[in-house]
């Protein structure tokens, strides 16, 4: 099927400046700044928590900032603003289709709300279908579907009107490999057709994969942003080792913290330690036989190079998914 021409690569499709929000004494989003550019994949990357949810919130116009602007294209967002909202597709993490519809009568209906005319709306929904890969079973009720192609049909709601704007709120979470891969290939798709895409997840792999530029989200507060390249860069191109074993987890670590070369230890729970050290190959055995000799009966071990986890652990001392 023809894919519509790309809009122009130029301007700015968001600008969001100084964002604030708190909830009584808790400052959820604290003095939050970043700009997208049409066809950029913007991703914010945080544990669950770190104000994710309550940014886009602000960004798609749900509730107002306490302080800090939201700008869409040159439109500034506020809480009647059709103009600015308009050109924003929110996909939140809960499901909102209609489960006795099928998915082609789902798209056809909200198309309808969103005010697309009919012959338009024919065409834009046999697209997002094709998207998403849910054409075969565009005809069967959405209650048939698995969790992942209901995801799926929810983030081709959020696209029916060309939105400038795609804001995925952790879009893969729960959802099977197929349906996974299926989403990060649109998202894919859409940014070289031009759509800015704001992408909220807690998996590295993701952001790595999928996001020109990515801020690093801690409490609020963004701790780093930049290309993957530019935050590995941050590390200090430290190596990262992944102590999986039982018995005495906590004594292993504080023993370990002793060790030349070892720059930070975190974890202690099931999914085991996780070290951030200067020469990982070179440090492997004496780590291992130090772990031991500390109680810790190590059953795997896993060297890494730098990456996205390894920046967090580096920002914040805590691992993405402790
Ligand atoms: N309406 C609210 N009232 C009070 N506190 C809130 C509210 N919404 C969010 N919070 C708190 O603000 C902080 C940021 O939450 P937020 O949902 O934005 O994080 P997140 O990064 O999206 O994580 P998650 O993936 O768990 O949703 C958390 O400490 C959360 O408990």
């Amino acid at each position: 099927m023809e894919r519509e021409p790309a809009p122009p690569l130029t301007g700015t499709a968001l600008t969001a400046r100084n964002l604030v929000k708190r909830f009584g004494d808790l400052t959820a989003v604290d003095d939050v700044s970043f700009q997208i550019r049409p066809g950029e994949t913007y991703g914010l990357l945080g544990p669950n928590g770190a104000g994710k949810t309550t940014i886009i919130s602000m960004v798609a116009g749900l509730f107002p900032p306490d302080s800090g602007s939201v700008d869409v294209t040159d439109i500034r967002m506020g809480p009647s603003s059709l103009g600015a909202k308009r050109h924003i597709g929110l996909v939140p993490q809960e499901l909102a289709i209609y489960p006795d519809l099928t998915a082609e009568e789902n798209l056809n209906f909200f198309g309808r709300l969103q005010g697309l005319r009919r012959k338009d709306l024919k065409s834009r929904v046999a697209l997002v279908l094709d998207l998403l890969g849910l054409g075969e079973r565009a005809r069967e009720q959405t209650k048939k579907y698995s969790g992942g192609m209901k995801r799926r049909l929810n983030i081709g709601v959020g696209l029916l009107h060309r939105p400038l704007l795609l804001i995925l709120d952790e879009p893969t979470v729960g959802v099977d490999p197929q349906s996974r891969n299926s989403i990060l290939e649109a998202v894919a798709q859409l940014s070289t057709e031009g759509t800015a895409v704001l992408y909220t997840t807690h998996y590295m792999e993701e952001a790595e994969r999928l996001c020109d530029r990515i801020a690093i989200l801690d409490q609020g507060k963004v701790q780093a942003e930049g290309t993957r390249d530019e935050l590995i860069t941050l590390t200090g191109g430290v190596d990262r080792i992944n102590l999986i074993g039982t018995g005495r987890m906590v004594a292993a670590a504080e023993s370990l913290r002793t060790v030349p070369g070892v720059q930070q230890v975190s974890g202690g729970g099931l999914s085991g330690l996780t070290l951030t050290v200067t020469d990982g190959p070179a440090l492997l055995a004496s780590i291992i036989t130090n772990a031991a000799t500390a109680g810790m009966a190590v059953t795997s071990v896993e060297l890494t190079r730098p990456d996205l986890e390894s920046v967090f652990l580096h920002l914040t001392g805590k691992a993405l998914r402790d």
